[in-house]
């Protein structure tokens, strides 16, 4: 985790944390807001177990570190805290893909399918 450059520091010394949006296969996703920027972002929070196998997470974060372009979420940095890492991303507000996708609104369908595959 060194490598990827994770904090060891306490993440609420530098995030306020608002409210729960969500949840996913690795854990609960966050709305925080920065204490020192006030730059609101989304926080994934993972709990993991001793021995787990993180070259998943580890994968995740790599990938988000490297990728700097307009339609992918920006990484902000992460912790790892008392056996959870906190993954700090830029929050964004449109909802989720699965809402917009059942919400049958075809021309947001449309410009993420082209912003992602053109
Ligand atoms: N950067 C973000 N900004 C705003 N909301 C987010 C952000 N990342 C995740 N969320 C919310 O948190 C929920 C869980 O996200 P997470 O990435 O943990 O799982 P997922 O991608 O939905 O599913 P899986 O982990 O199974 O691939 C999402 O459905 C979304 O509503």
């Amino acid at each position: 985790m060194e490598a990827i450059g994770v904090l060891e520091s306490n993440p609420l010394e530098d995030y306020e944390l608002l409210h729960r949006i969500g949840s996913g296969t690795y854990g609960d996703v966050f709305k925080a807001r920065s204490i020192k920027t006030s730059v609101i972002s989304a926080i994934k929070v993972v709990k993991l177990d001793p021995g787990e196998d993180i070259s998943s997470i580890q994968q995740e974060i790599t990938m988000m570190k490297d990728c700097t372009h307009k339609n992918i979420v920006a990484y902000f940095g992460s912790y790892l805290r008392n056996n959870k890492l906190w993954i700090c991303m830029e929050f964004c507000g449109g909802g989720s893909l699965q809402d917009i996708y059942h919400g049958k609104d075809l021309s947001i369908c449309l410009s993420i399918y082209l912003s992602i595959y053109l």
